[in-house]
């Protein structure tokens, strides 16, 4: 491990305890993440992105094996308030503003309100929603309320962003407008990202590392260390280099399907 690897997991196990039985929802996961890349999480339904990207904060407790995060426990971690998480939808309180709910994880981690008022600002500007503080959640498009959930995610500066399917139940061109700002944030920000997404052409615009997983039991099948530029304009996802890792991508899936 290098003083520069942000999260280490080593031959991680998780089984949830069910009535029918147990279910092994990670079965041996190796992964080590360093400061700043983005990694992208893809597989089937159920194979288990989910489930890590909640061990990593510290949301489940892994059956066996090891996880660090920033060389401590995911608990610690969470405790010195290393990552923001991001949840498929938007999950804003309907009767707070914009600004109002950016705020809250802050009045409850006892920021002065000059500071706060100070981060919501910044926030607000680094996801292109500036002058919307002041509006309620309905007020705002499907896409506009998703990158107010990555502003409250931003608010306590977090080195470490957790995004689960944020785009998800997005129409495709908000989607690929919203990936080409998250990917303007992250390069402006160098936060580490972790992205659960069902994407393939996603996974392979957005991340530097892309993990393919298989259901039952989740495991990983392939680690892709994509060799695309760090920026990249939409226009990459015709070029041989972008079809290749999606095909790789792709068979990686395939692979993971095979033992069904
Ligand atoms: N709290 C829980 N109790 C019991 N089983 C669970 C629990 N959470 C997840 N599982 C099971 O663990 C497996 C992995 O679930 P997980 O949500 O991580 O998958 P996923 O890859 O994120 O799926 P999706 O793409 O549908 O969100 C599934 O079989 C799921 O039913």
């Amino acid at each position: 491990m290098s003083e520069t690897t942000v999260v280490e997991a080593k031959n991680l196990d998780l089984t949830f305890p069910t009535n029918d039985g147990p279910v092994q929802a990670l079965k041996d996961v190796n992964l080590s993440i360093e400061k700043g890349e983005f990694v992208s999480f893809i597989g089937p339904s159920g194979c288990g992105k989910t489930t890590f990207l909640r061990v990593m904060a510290a949301l489940e407790t892994p059956t066996g094996g090891t996880i660090t995060v920033n060389g401590v426990s995911p608990e610690e971690a969470r405790k010195s308030r290393a990552y923001g998480y991001v949840f498929q939808a938007a999950g804003l309180y309907p009767w707070r503003t914009i600004a109002g709910n950016i705020k809250l994880p802050l009045e409850i981690m006892g920021f002065s309100r000059s500071e706060r008022d100070r981060r919501v600002k910044d926030v607000l500007q680094l996801v292109d929603l500036e002058g919307f503080g002041g509006k309620y959640p309905w007020q705002l498009s499907g896409g506009m309320q998703q990158r107010a959930s990555i502003a409250r995610a931003l608010g306590f500066d977090a080195d470490i962003l957790l995004m689960d399917e944020p785009f998800g139940a997005l129409d495709e061109i908000v989607r690929d407008h919203l990936n080409e700002q998250l990917l303007a944030l992250w390069d402006r920000t160098g936060k580490t990202i972790g992205f659960v997404t069902h994407s393939i052409p996603e996974a392979v615009y957005l991340s530097t590392k892309i993990v393919v997983m298989s259901p039952r039991p989740g495991r990983i099948t392939d680690v892709i260390d994509s060799p695309l530029p760090r920026k990249r304009p939409l226009e990459i996802r015709d070029t041989p280099e972008f079809i290749e890792i999606a095909h790789r991508v792709r068979e990686g899936l395939r692979a993971g399907h095979g033992d069904d």
